[in-house]
C-alpha cells in the first residue's frame, strides 16, 4: 500500500522523500526493522524510540513518523512524516493498512474498573445464544469460533487492535466485543474506533502510580471518554463516580442498578447454591419486566449480568437468548468452582486488588460458609498499596487466611509477604493465618486443612497459567494442580 493511502485522514507533514513509498506493514518495535516497512517512534513510558530511527534507517526501513524532531542525516533515502502524536497516528494508519475492520463489525466496549472481563463474557453468552459470532478481546486473550491467543494487554496497541479486527472478519464474526482499559483510551491504542455500544461497569481507585494514571480523577476521565465514542453508553446507575465519569458524554444513556429510575432495575436477589453451583436470582423491573438466574455468584453478577441483559435488549436480541446466555456463562478464573470435593468448595478468582477482594468475600460470605479461607498473595513491582489493602480486607473479613506468593516478579517473596502482614495487622491484629511462601505448597496446605461447610477463596491469579519469579515465568495452573493433588491424596 502507498504512504499516501495509509496517511487518508490523518494530519502529518512531509518532513523528506515521498507519499509514493510502498508500505508492506507497520511496526513500532525497532528490533523487527527491515526494507518496505513502516517504523512508528514513540514516546514511552520507559524509551523514546526517536532514539532508534537511525537504527532502523541502517536495516533498510522504507518510511518513518516522528512526533518530535529527530537528527535526519543517518536517515538519507527515508521517507519521514511528522505528526502531532505518534501513536494517535499509528491507530489510524493501522485502521487504514487492514481496510477499517471495525467500520463493518458492531463494536461494543466494555470499561470500568472491576467487572470489565466478566461482562464481556456474559454478553458474549448472551449474544451467542442469540446466534451471533463474536470475536472477543481482554484479560483473557483474544478468541472468536477460529481461533484463541493470549494478548500482552487488556487492551492491545493499536496496531494490533486493527489486526485483530480484520481477522474476526475473516473468521466471519459479526460484532467484537472488547474490554477498554483507562490505559488503552488514554495511549490511543484505540483511537479511530466508534463503538455502537459502550459499556460502564464500576470505578474506584486502581492503576494510579507511574506510568498508569497521575490522580484518580484523570483515571476517571479517561474511562469516561469512552462514552464520546460511541452511540448508546450503557452505564451502571449505583457507582457514585458515574456522574462525573460522563461528563460531556456525547451518547444515548441506558441505565441499570438497584437505584430508583434505573432503565433495568434489579430488585432483591436470591442465593442459590448447590453442589458445584454457586449463582443468582433476581427479578428486573423498569423497561422491561423479566425474572433473571445467572450461574455466577453474589451482588456483582446481578451488576454484570444486568449490563449484559441491556447489551442484549439494546441489539434487539430475544428474551430466550439473554435467559439461555445468562444461566450458562462460565469465565476462566473468575469465581471458577473447582470441584474436588464434595466436603467443601473451592474456586478461583482473578480478585487482585483491595476492591475485588471486598467484593468477592462479602459475595462468599453471603452464603454462610461453615468458614471462609482466601489463599493469596500480591505481585511484585506493582503498587504496594494493594498489599496493604488486600491484607487489611483480608484480615476483617475472612475466618483464615494463607498468605503466600502471586508473581514475585523481581522482588523478594519475604518483602511481598512484610508488606501483606502489615496490611492484615491493620486490618485485624488478631486475624489466624499462615505464611507458605510457595504457592503449590500453599494449595496442599487449603485442601489438608479444609474443613466441611468451608468456602476457600484462592484468589490473585483467576486464568493466569504460570507464575513469575525473577521474570521467569514456568507453568502454574490452579485448576490442574488442585485436581492433581486430589487425585493424588484420594479426597473424595
Ligand atoms: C505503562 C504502559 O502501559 N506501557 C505500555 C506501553 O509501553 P511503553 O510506552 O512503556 O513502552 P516503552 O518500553 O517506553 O517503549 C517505547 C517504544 O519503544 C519501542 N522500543 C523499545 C525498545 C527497543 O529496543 N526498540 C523499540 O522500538 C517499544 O516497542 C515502544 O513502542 O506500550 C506497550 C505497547 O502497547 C504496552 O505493552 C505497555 O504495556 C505494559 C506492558 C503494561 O503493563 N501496561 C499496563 C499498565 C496496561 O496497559 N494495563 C491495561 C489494563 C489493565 C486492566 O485494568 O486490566 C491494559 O490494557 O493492559
Ligand atoms: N461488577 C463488579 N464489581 C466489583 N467486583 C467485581 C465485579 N465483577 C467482578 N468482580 C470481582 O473482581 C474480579 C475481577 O473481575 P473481572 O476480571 O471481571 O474484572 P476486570 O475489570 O476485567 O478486572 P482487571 O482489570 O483486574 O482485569 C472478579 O474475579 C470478582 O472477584
Amino acid at each position: 500500500m502507498k504512504l499516501s493511502q495509509l496517511t487518508e485522514g490523518v494530519e502529518f507533514t512531509l518532513v523528506q522523500g515521498s507519499l509514493d513509498t510502498e508500505i508492506t506493514d507497520i511496526i513500532y518495535d525497532s528490533r523487527k526493522a527491515g526494507p518496505g516497512l513502516l517504523f512508528f517512534c514513540i514516546v514511552g513510558t520507559q524509551r523514546d524510540s526517536h532514539d532508534f530511527a537511525a537504527d532502523c534507517a541502517a536495516k533498510g526501513i522504507s518510511a518513518l513518523v516522528i512526533q518530535h524532531d529527530i537528527d535526519l542525516a543517518p536517515l538519507a533515502g527515508v521517507t519521514v512524516l511528522k505528526v502531532e502524536n505518534s501513536r494517535y497516528a499509528m491507530a489510524l494508519m493501522s485502521a487504514n493498512l487492514f481496510g477499517n475492520p471495525s467500520r463493518s463489525l458492531t463494536m461494543i466496549g466494555v470499561t470500568g474498573t472491576k467487572g470489565k472481563t466478566t461482562t464481556t463474557h456474559m454478553i458474549k453468552s448472551v449474544l451467542e445464544a442469540a446466534g451471533r459470532k463474536v470475536g472477543l478481546i481482554g484479560t483473557n486473550g483474544v478468541s472468536c469460533p477460529a481461533f484463541h491467543r493470549d494478548t500482552a494487554n487488556t487492551t492491545p496497541e493499536s496496531y494490533e487492535l486493527q489486526k485483530i479486527f480484520r481477522e474476526f472478519l475473516d473468521a466471519g464474526c459479526d460484532t467484537a466485543l472488547m474490554e477498554v482499559s483507562s490505559q488503552g483510551l488514554m495511549m490511543d491504542r484505540v483511537a479511530g474506533i466508534h463503538y455502537n455500544i459502550g459499556v460502564f461497569t464500576n470505578l474506584s481507585p486502581d492503576h494510579i502510580g507511574p506510568g498508569e494514571h497521575a490522580s484518580f480523577e484523570e483515571y476517571r476521565s479517561w474511562k469516561g471518554q469512552l462514552f464520546k465514542r460511541c452511540d448508546v453508553g450503557i452505564v451502571n446507575i449505583d457507582d457514585p463516580n458515574t456522574e462525573a465519569l460522563l461528563e460531556g458524554h456525547t451518547c444515548r444513556l441506558v441505565t441499570y442498578g438497584h437505584s430508583e429510575g434505573a432503565d433495568y432495575r434489579a430488585g432483591d436477589y436470591e442465593l442459590l447454591r448447590t453442589q458445584d453451583f454457586l449463582g443468582v436470582k433476581f427479578p428486573v423491573t423498569g423497561k422491561d419486566k423479566m425474572e433473571v438466574q445467572v450461574n455466577m455468584p453474589g451482588a456483582f453478577s446481578v451488576h454484570n449480568a444486568l449490563a449484559a441483559l441491556c447489551v442484549g435488549k439494546e441489539l434487539g436480541l430475544p428474551d430466550e437468548a439473554i435467559h439461555a446466555g445468562l444461566a450458562s456463562c462460565v469465565v476462566k478464573g473468575r469465581v471458577e468452582l473447582v470441584p474436588i470435593s464434595k466436603k467443601f468448595t473451592i474456586l478461583l478468582d482473578y480478585a487482585h486488588n483491595e476492591v475485588s477482594t471486598e467484593s468477592l468475600l462479602t459475595t462468599l460470605r453471603a452464603y454462610k460458609p461453615n468458614r471462609l479461607v482466601v489463599v493469596f498473595g500480591c505481585g511484585g513491582n506493582r503498587s504496594k498499596l494493594r498489599r496493604y489493602g488486600m491484607g487489611e480486607i483480608c484480615a476483617k473479613m475472612a475466618d483464615f487466611s494463607i498468605l503466600t506468593e502471586d508473581n514475585n516478579r523481581f522482588e523478594k517473596i519475604e518483602d511481598i509477604l512484610a508488606d501483606i502482614r502489615e496490611g492484615m495487622n491493620r486490618g485485624n491484629p488478631d486475624a489466624p493465618f499462615v505464611e507458605i511462601p510457595d504457592r503449590l505448597d500453599a494449595l496442599h496446605y487449603a485442601v489438608d486443612h479444609a474443613q466441611p461447610g468451608d468456602i476457600i477463596a484462592v484468589i490473585g491469579k483467576g486464568h493466569e497459567t504460570y507464575r513469575d519469579r525473577m521474570g521467569e515465568k514456568t507453568p502454574f495452573l490452579e485448576r490442574e494442580l488442585l485436581e492433581e493433588y486430589a487425585a493424588q491424596i484420594g479426597l473424595e
